[in-house]
């Protein structure tokens, strides 16, 4: 049964400061470093044998500290990029207009294929994340991947495996550095395909960052 871990990236500057990243980026804070560090310690022994991270800074710092611990090198993939948030990247959340807030509403709360003005849809996010967890069938057998990425696009991943729409994800807590799981499973008797072993897994951490959008 091939098992692949969840990462999302440690804490960034501008998580911390409330500001939309997206697929724009900030460096990790001195806490995302030492959450990615805790990481590390976690699931190096847990036998990893690739590490694949989005191509951001933020994933990419995330997971050269995971792979160092691991002994393993880092493949980048575009496919693990948080949701483009479009107009509204790089502005803080508290300095939205009442337009702005609505777009971002609709998206978040599931209107059919909303999306900020340039950006794109739950449903794109979600459909590239499933193109590039499937990719990992493909490795060969006896593999345990690691994928690191971001908060609304695993959020999104987790949430459509459950069968959940996409925008389900806003009731996913998944905070920086926390740890999912998900196995594909073979089974006459139980669901095959894709299942959720974990969620959100923060107790390697001593202190939890708080997310930027959940505070
Ligand atoms: O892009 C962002 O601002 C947040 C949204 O949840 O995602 P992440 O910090 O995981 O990249």
């Amino acid at each position: 049964m091939l098992q692949v871990y969840l990462v999302r990236h440690g804490e960034t500057q501008w998580n911390a400061e409330r500001r939309i990243q997206g697929q724009s980026d900030s460096p990790l804070t001195e806490k995302g470093e030492q959450q990615a560090h805790q990481v590390a310690q976690r699931v190096r022994n847990m036998g990893i044998t690739h590490v694949i991270a989005s191509d951001l800074g933020r994933t990419k710092r995330t997971a050269e500290i995971i792979a160092d611990a691991c002994g393993c090198e880092v493949t980048l993939d575009p496919r693990l990029r948080e949701l483009h948030m479009g107009v509204l990247e790089r502005r803080q959340l508290d300095s939205l207009t009442e337009e702005e807030e609505g777009w971002r509403q609709r998206l978040v709360n599931g209107t059919p294929d909303g999306r900020i003005p340039e950006g794109e849809s739950m449903t794109d996010v979600s459909e590239r994340m499933h193109a590039a967890l499937n990719a990992c069938l493909d490795l060969p057998e006896g593999s345990r991947p690691l994928l690191v990425s971001h908060g609304m696009a695993l959020g999104s991943l987790v949430s459509t495996i459950l069968g959940l729409p996409s925008w389900a994800e806003r009731r996913l807590r998944l905070r920086n550095c926390s740890i999912s799981r998900v196995d594909h499973q073979h089974s006459p008797w139980l669901a095959s395909g894709w299942v959720v072993e974990t969620a959100g897994d923060v107790s390697h951490l001593d202190a939890p960052a708080l997310d930027e959008l959940q505070r």
